[in-house]
Protein backbone atom coordinates (compact mmCIF):
# COMPACT_ATOMS: atom_id res chain seq x y z
CA UNK A 1 0.00 0.00 0.00
CA UNK A 2 1.35 3.57 -0.64
CA UNK A 3 0.61 6.53 1.12
CA UNK A 4 1.60 10.36 -0.27
CA UNK A 5 0.72 13.05 1.97
CA UNK A 6 0.72 16.61 0.74
CA UNK A 7 3.95 15.94 -1.30
CA UNK A 8 5.38 18.94 -2.64
CA UNK A 9 8.13 19.76 -5.10
CA UNK A 10 9.64 22.91 -6.02
CA UNK A 11 12.58 23.59 -8.52
CA UNK A 12 14.08 26.83 -8.10
CA UNK A 13 10.96 28.24 -6.89
CA UNK A 14 8.95 26.88 -9.68
CA UNK A 15 6.24 24.64 -7.57
CA UNK A 16 6.36 21.54 -10.06
CA UNK A 17 3.85 19.48 -7.74
CA UNK A 18 1.81 21.23 -4.75
CA UNK A 19 0.21 19.26 -1.58
CA UNK A 20 -0.79 15.99 -3.68
CA UNK A 21 -2.37 13.39 -1.81
CA UNK A 22 -3.16 9.72 -2.74
CA UNK A 23 -3.39 6.12 -1.37
CA UNK A 24 -2.77 3.51 -3.72
CA UNK A 25 -4.33 0.15 -2.09
CA UNK A 26 -2.26 -3.26 -2.43
CA UNK A 27 -2.98 -5.06 -6.08
CA UNK A 28 -4.13 -1.92 -7.34
CA UNK A 29 -3.07 0.52 -10.05
CA UNK A 30 -3.20 4.31 -9.39
CA UNK A 31 -3.15 6.25 -12.93
CA UNK A 32 -1.93 9.48 -12.57
CA UNK A 33 -3.33 11.34 -15.79
CA UNK A 34 -2.91 15.04 -17.30
CA UNK A 35 -1.50 17.28 -20.19
CA UNK A 36 1.91 17.70 -20.40
CA UNK A 37 4.04 19.42 -17.29
CA UNK A 38 1.30 18.83 -14.90
CA UNK A 39 3.58 17.36 -13.01
CA UNK A 40 2.99 13.43 -13.41
CA UNK A 41 6.49 12.07 -13.43
CA UNK A 42 7.99 14.31 -10.61
CA UNK A 43 5.38 13.21 -8.60
CA UNK A 44 6.16 9.16 -9.47
CA UNK A 45 9.48 10.19 -9.15
CA UNK A 46 9.21 11.29 -5.75
CA UNK A 47 7.88 7.44 -4.32
CA UNK A 48 11.08 6.07 -5.22
CA UNK A 49 13.16 9.08 -4.65
CA UNK A 50 14.37 9.39 -7.60
CA UNK A 51 13.35 13.45 -6.59
CA UNK A 52 13.47 14.11 -3.50
CA UNK A 53 10.38 15.85 -2.08
CA UNK A 54 10.24 19.01 -0.71
CA UNK A 55 7.95 18.77 1.73
CA UNK A 56 4.94 16.08 2.28
CA UNK A 57 5.56 12.07 4.05
CA UNK A 58 5.44 8.63 1.72
CA UNK A 59 4.97 5.83 3.43
CA UNK A 60 5.31 2.36 1.37
CA UNK A 61 3.77 -1.20 3.14
CA UNK A 62 3.99 0.80 6.26
CA UNK A 63 7.57 1.86 6.14
CA UNK A 64 8.55 5.75 5.47
CA UNK A 65 10.49 6.09 2.81
CA UNK A 66 12.60 8.89 3.99
CA UNK A 67 13.97 6.45 6.51
CA UNK A 68 15.50 4.16 3.73
CA UNK A 69 18.63 4.55 2.08
CA UNK A 70 17.49 5.74 -1.56
CA UNK A 71 19.32 2.76 -3.65
CA UNK A 72 18.01 0.13 -1.12
CA UNK A 73 14.58 1.61 -1.48
CA UNK A 74 14.50 1.45 -5.28
CA UNK A 75 15.66 -2.21 -4.98
CA UNK A 76 12.37 -3.23 -3.68
CA UNK A 77 10.26 -1.07 -5.93
CA UNK A 78 10.14 -2.01 -9.92
CA UNK A 79 10.65 1.36 -12.38
CA UNK A 80 9.78 1.62 -16.04
CA UNK A 81 11.14 4.98 -17.31
CA UNK A 82 9.51 6.96 -20.21
CA UNK A 83 12.54 5.92 -22.71
CA UNK A 84 12.80 2.69 -21.46
CA UNK A 85 15.84 3.64 -20.07
CA UNK A 86 17.69 -0.04 -21.09
CA UNK A 87 21.24 0.15 -21.28
CA UNK A 88 22.50 0.35 -24.68
CA UNK A 89 25.97 -1.66 -24.24
CA UNK A 90 24.20 -4.32 -22.11
CA UNK A 91 22.73 -6.96 -23.44
CA UNK A 92 18.83 -7.92 -23.25
CA UNK A 93 19.79 -10.80 -20.32
CA UNK A 94 22.34 -8.46 -19.12
CA UNK A 95 20.04 -5.40 -18.95
CA UNK A 96 17.42 -7.84 -16.68
CA UNK A 97 19.55 -8.96 -14.72
CA UNK A 98 20.69 -5.86 -12.92
CA UNK A 99 18.79 -6.01 -9.82
CA UNK A 100 19.65 -9.73 -9.55
CA UNK A 101 23.17 -9.42 -9.65
CA UNK A 102 22.98 -6.55 -7.12
CA UNK A 103 20.61 -8.72 -4.71
CA UNK A 104 23.22 -11.25 -5.93
CA UNK A 105 20.90 -14.15 -6.99
CA UNK A 106 22.87 -16.92 -8.61
CA UNK A 107 23.05 -17.40 -12.41
CA UNK A 108 21.03 -20.59 -12.63
CA UNK A 109 18.28 -18.64 -10.37
CA UNK A 110 18.57 -15.35 -12.75
CA UNK A 111 18.43 -17.34 -16.13
CA UNK A 112 15.41 -19.13 -14.85
CA UNK A 113 13.67 -16.51 -14.37
CA UNK A 114 14.56 -14.47 -17.06
CA UNK A 115 13.91 -17.36 -19.65
CA UNK A 116 9.89 -17.41 -17.57
CA UNK A 117 9.19 -13.40 -18.05
CA UNK A 118 10.68 -13.30 -21.35
CA UNK A 119 8.86 -16.14 -22.66
CA UNK A 120 5.64 -14.37 -20.89
CA UNK A 121 6.22 -11.67 -22.97
CA UNK A 122 6.34 -13.42 -26.13
CA UNK A 123 10.26 -13.01 -26.56
CA UNK A 124 11.68 -16.31 -26.63
CA UNK A 125 15.16 -16.42 -24.82
CA UNK A 126 17.37 -18.47 -27.15
CA UNK A 127 16.32 -15.40 -29.64
CA UNK A 128 16.36 -12.48 -27.54
CA UNK A 129 18.61 -13.28 -24.02
CA UNK A 130 22.04 -12.15 -25.83
CA UNK A 131 21.08 -9.68 -28.37
CA UNK A 132 21.25 -5.42 -27.70
CA UNK A 133 18.59 -2.96 -27.22
CA UNK A 134 19.50 -1.26 -30.30
CA UNK A 135 18.72 -4.43 -32.79
CA UNK A 136 14.70 -4.80 -30.85
CA UNK A 137 11.76 -2.73 -31.73
CA UNK A 138 10.12 -0.10 -29.52
CA UNK A 139 7.52 -2.82 -28.15
CA UNK A 140 10.01 -4.99 -27.55
CA UNK A 141 12.34 -3.02 -25.76
CA UNK A 142 9.70 -1.57 -23.78
CA UNK A 143 8.42 -5.47 -22.75
CA UNK A 144 12.73 -6.29 -21.93
CA UNK A 145 11.76 -2.88 -19.95
CA UNK A 146 9.05 -4.50 -18.18
CA UNK A 147 10.87 -7.80 -17.41
CA UNK A 148 14.09 -5.80 -15.46
CA UNK A 149 11.14 -3.84 -13.69
CA UNK A 150 9.09 -7.55 -12.71
CA UNK A 151 12.11 -9.80 -12.29
CA UNK A 152 12.60 -9.19 -8.35
CA UNK A 153 9.21 -9.65 -7.95
CA UNK A 154 8.57 -6.04 -6.46
CA UNK A 155 5.38 -5.74 -4.54
CA UNK A 156 5.47 -2.02 -6.22
CA UNK A 157 5.70 -1.24 -9.81
CA UNK A 158 6.22 2.63 -10.78
CA UNK A 159 5.61 3.24 -14.46
CA UNK A 160 5.86 6.56 -16.66
CA UNK A 161 4.35 6.69 -19.90
CA UNK A 162 5.34 2.88 -20.11
CA UNK A 163 3.74 2.67 -23.89
CA UNK A 164 3.57 6.15 -24.71
CA UNK A 165 6.23 5.35 -27.60
CA UNK A 166 4.38 2.91 -29.65
CA UNK A 167 2.38 3.36 -32.35
CA UNK A 168 -1.05 2.54 -31.65
CA UNK A 169 -1.38 -0.81 -32.55
CA UNK A 170 1.71 -2.30 -30.64
CA UNK A 171 0.60 0.07 -27.97
CA UNK A 172 -2.95 -1.54 -27.92
CA UNK A 173 -1.10 -5.06 -27.86
CA UNK A 174 1.66 -4.19 -25.43
CA UNK A 175 -1.03 -3.58 -23.20
CA UNK A 176 -3.16 -6.36 -23.27
CA UNK A 177 0.00 -8.46 -22.73
CA UNK A 178 0.45 -6.05 -19.67
CA UNK A 179 -3.03 -7.22 -18.44
CA UNK A 180 -2.70 -10.41 -19.08
CA UNK A 181 0.23 -11.25 -17.02
CA UNK A 182 -0.96 -12.87 -13.92
CA UNK A 183 1.40 -11.82 -11.18
CA UNK A 184 0.87 -8.14 -12.25
CA UNK A 185 -2.71 -9.09 -10.58
CA UNK A 186 -0.46 -9.18 -6.94
CA UNK A 187 0.88 -5.80 -7.79
CA UNK A 188 0.48 -2.15 -6.37
CA UNK A 189 0.86 -0.04 -9.73
CA UNK A 190 1.14 3.87 -9.82
CA UNK A 191 0.67 4.71 -13.83
CA UNK A 192 1.47 7.81 -15.52
CA UNK A 193 0.03 9.01 -19.19
CA UNK A 194 -1.58 11.41 -20.89
CA UNK A 195 -3.55 8.78 -22.88
CA UNK A 196 -7.26 8.81 -21.59
CA UNK A 197 -8.21 5.42 -23.02
CA UNK A 198 -5.09 4.00 -21.27
CA UNK A 199 -6.11 5.56 -18.44
CA UNK A 200 -9.81 3.99 -18.29
CA UNK A 201 -8.53 0.42 -19.31
CA UNK A 202 -5.72 0.39 -16.54
CA UNK A 203 -6.71 2.61 -13.57
CA UNK A 204 -8.83 1.23 -10.46
CA UNK A 205 -8.38 4.74 -9.33
CA UNK A 206 -7.61 7.70 -11.60
CA UNK A 207 -5.90 11.42 -10.39
CA UNK A 208 -6.68 14.03 -12.93
CA UNK A 209 -3.80 16.37 -12.37
CA UNK A 210 -3.47 20.39 -13.80
CA UNK A 211 -0.58 22.86 -12.58
CA UNK A 212 1.18 20.89 -10.23
CA UNK A 213 -2.24 19.53 -8.21
CA UNK A 214 -4.76 16.85 -8.38
CA UNK A 215 -8.05 18.49 -9.85
CA UNK A 216 -10.40 15.49 -8.96
CA UNK A 217 -9.65 11.75 -8.00
CA UNK A 218 -11.37 8.96 -7.78
CA UNK A 219 -13.19 5.40 -10.28
CA UNK A 220 -13.20 6.55 -14.06
CA UNK A 221 -16.90 6.43 -13.73
CA UNK A 222 -17.08 8.91 -11.08
CA UNK A 223 -14.59 11.25 -13.04
CA UNK A 224 -16.37 11.04 -16.45
CA UNK A 225 -19.88 11.07 -14.48
CA UNK A 226 -19.74 13.34 -12.02
CA UNK A 227 -16.86 16.12 -13.34
CA UNK A 228 -16.24 18.21 -10.57
CA UNK A 229 -15.57 21.57 -12.31
CA UNK A 230 -15.47 22.36 -16.16
CA UNK A 231 -11.65 21.98 -16.05
CA UNK A 232 -12.43 17.95 -15.46
CA UNK A 233 -15.50 18.18 -18.20
CA UNK A 234 -13.69 19.71 -20.96
CA UNK A 235 -10.77 17.34 -20.41
CA UNK A 236 -12.88 14.41 -21.70
CA UNK A 237 -14.75 16.28 -23.83
CA UNK A 238 -15.01 15.05 -27.24
CA UNK A 239 -14.57 11.39 -26.04
CA UNK A 240 -17.41 11.94 -23.57
CA UNK A 241 -19.63 9.56 -24.94
CA UNK A 242 -17.36 6.85 -25.60
CA UNK A 243 -15.97 7.25 -22.32
CA UNK A 244 -19.05 7.03 -20.64
CA UNK A 245 -19.96 3.89 -22.34
CA UNK A 246 -16.56 2.48 -21.55
CA UNK A 247 -16.72 2.90 -17.69
CA UNK A 248 -20.39 1.70 -17.46
CA UNK A 249 -20.83 -1.93 -17.09
CA UNK A 250 -23.98 -4.30 -17.39
CA UNK A 251 -23.91 -4.42 -13.42
CA UNK A 252 -24.53 -0.51 -13.22
CA UNK A 253 -27.51 -1.00 -15.62
CA UNK A 254 -28.83 -4.53 -14.86
CA UNK A 255 -31.87 -2.68 -13.46
CA UNK A 256 -32.84 -0.98 -16.82
CA UNK A 257 -32.47 -3.85 -19.02
CA UNK A 258 -34.69 -6.07 -19.81
CA UNK A 259 -35.00 -10.09 -18.74
CA UNK A 260 -34.89 -12.81 -21.27
CA UNK A 261 -37.29 -15.66 -21.26
CA UNK A 262 -34.58 -18.50 -22.29
CA UNK A 263 -31.07 -18.05 -23.68
CA UNK A 264 -30.37 -16.64 -26.38
CA UNK A 265 -27.10 -16.86 -28.87
CA UNK A 266 -23.70 -16.76 -26.99
CA UNK A 267 -23.61 -17.51 -23.41
CA UNK A 268 -20.02 -16.37 -22.09
CA UNK A 269 -20.90 -12.65 -21.70
CA UNK A 270 -21.00 -11.50 -17.82
CA UNK A 271 -22.43 -8.29 -16.01
CA UNK A 272 -18.94 -7.28 -15.39
CA UNK A 273 -18.53 -6.14 -19.47
CA UNK A 274 -18.45 -2.49 -20.39
CA UNK A 275 -21.78 -1.19 -22.48
CA UNK A 276 -19.16 -0.35 -25.34
CA UNK A 277 -17.62 -3.81 -25.33
CA UNK A 278 -20.82 -4.90 -25.58
CA UNK A 279 -21.75 -3.19 -28.59
CA UNK A 280 -18.73 -4.06 -30.48
CA UNK A 281 -19.33 -7.51 -29.34
CA UNK A 282 -22.59 -7.03 -30.88
CA UNK A 283 -21.99 -5.57 -33.81
CA UNK A 284 -18.41 -8.16 -34.36
CA UNK A 285 -20.57 -11.19 -33.91
CA UNK A 286 -23.55 -9.81 -36.20
CA UNK A 287 -26.11 -10.27 -34.00
CA UNK A 288 -29.15 -8.17 -33.06
CA UNK A 289 -29.78 -9.54 -29.59
CA UNK A 290 -27.06 -10.93 -27.44
CA UNK A 291 -27.32 -13.04 -23.54
CA UNK A 292 -25.76 -11.29 -20.26
CA UNK A 293 -25.65 -13.02 -16.87
CA UNK A 294 -25.29 -11.67 -13.64
CA UNK A 295 -21.82 -12.20 -12.51
CA UNK A 296 -23.09 -12.68 -8.75
CA UNK A 297 -26.37 -15.18 -9.43
CA UNK A 298 -25.88 -16.01 -13.27
CA UNK A 299 -29.72 -14.67 -13.48
CA UNK A 300 -30.17 -13.63 -17.44
CA UNK A 301 -31.09 -10.60 -19.43
CA UNK A 302 -30.46 -9.85 -22.69
CA UNK A 303 -29.53 -6.48 -24.53
CA UNK A 304 -29.73 -5.02 -28.33
CA UNK A 305 -28.31 -1.57 -29.60
CA UNK A 306 -31.67 -0.45 -28.72
CA UNK A 307 -31.92 -1.49 -24.84
CA UNK A 308 -27.96 -0.61 -23.98
CA UNK A 309 -29.25 3.07 -25.56
CA UNK A 310 -32.30 3.06 -23.42
CA UNK A 311 -30.57 1.43 -20.22
CA UNK A 312 -28.04 4.51 -20.56
CA UNK A 313 -30.31 7.10 -20.82
CA UNK A 314 -31.86 6.23 -17.73
CA UNK A 315 -28.53 5.58 -16.25
CA UNK A 316 -28.05 9.01 -16.94
CA UNK A 317 -31.48 10.50 -15.61
CA UNK A 318 -30.67 8.27 -12.53
CA UNK A 319 -27.86 9.50 -11.12
N1 LIG B 1 14.74 19.02 -13.03
C1 LIG B 1 13.89 20.01 -13.20
N2 LIG B 1 14.27 21.30 -13.03
C2 LIG B 1 13.40 22.32 -13.18
N3 LIG B 1 12.10 22.14 -13.51
C3 LIG B 1 11.66 20.91 -13.71
C4 LIG B 1 12.52 19.76 -13.56
N4 LIG B 1 11.79 18.64 -13.80
C5 LIG B 1 10.52 19.05 -14.09
N5 LIG B 1 10.46 20.40 -14.03
C6 LIG B 1 9.24 21.21 -14.26
O1 LIG B 1 8.21 20.70 -13.43
C7 LIG B 1 6.96 20.70 -14.11
C8 LIG B 1 6.37 19.30 -14.08
O2 LIG B 1 7.18 18.45 -14.89
P1 LIG B 1 6.86 16.89 -15.05
O3 LIG B 1 7.94 16.28 -15.85
O4 LIG B 1 6.58 16.31 -13.72
O5 LIG B 1 5.50 16.93 -15.89
P2 LIG B 1 4.71 15.75 -16.62
O6 LIG B 1 3.28 15.96 -16.29
O7 LIG B 1 5.28 14.43 -16.28
O8 LIG B 1 4.97 16.09 -18.14
P3 LIG B 1 5.22 15.09 -19.41
O9 LIG B 1 3.91 14.37 -19.64
O10 LIG B 1 5.53 16.06 -20.51
O11 LIG B 1 6.34 14.18 -19.06
C9 LIG B 1 7.23 21.25 -15.50
O12 LIG B 1 6.90 22.61 -15.51
C10 LIG B 1 8.72 21.05 -15.69
O13 LIG B 1 9.24 22.04 -16.53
Amino acid sequence: MIIAENISKDFRGIHAVKNVSFEVKEGKTLVLLGTSGCGKTTTLKMLNRLIEASSGTIHINGHNIFDQKPELLRRTIGYVSQNNGLFPHYTVAENIAIVPNLLRWNKAEIHAKTEELLDQLKLPFEQFADIYPSELSGGQQQRVALARALISDPPVLLMDEPFGALDPITRAQVRAEFTAMPFLKRKTIVLVTHDVQEAFELGDAICLMDKGEIVQSGTAKELVFKPKNAFVKSFFGQQRFFLELKSLTFDDVWNELETADEPFGTKDFTSSTSLWDGMEKLSNLNEKMLNVYKSADKSLKYFTLTTIQTAYKKYKERI
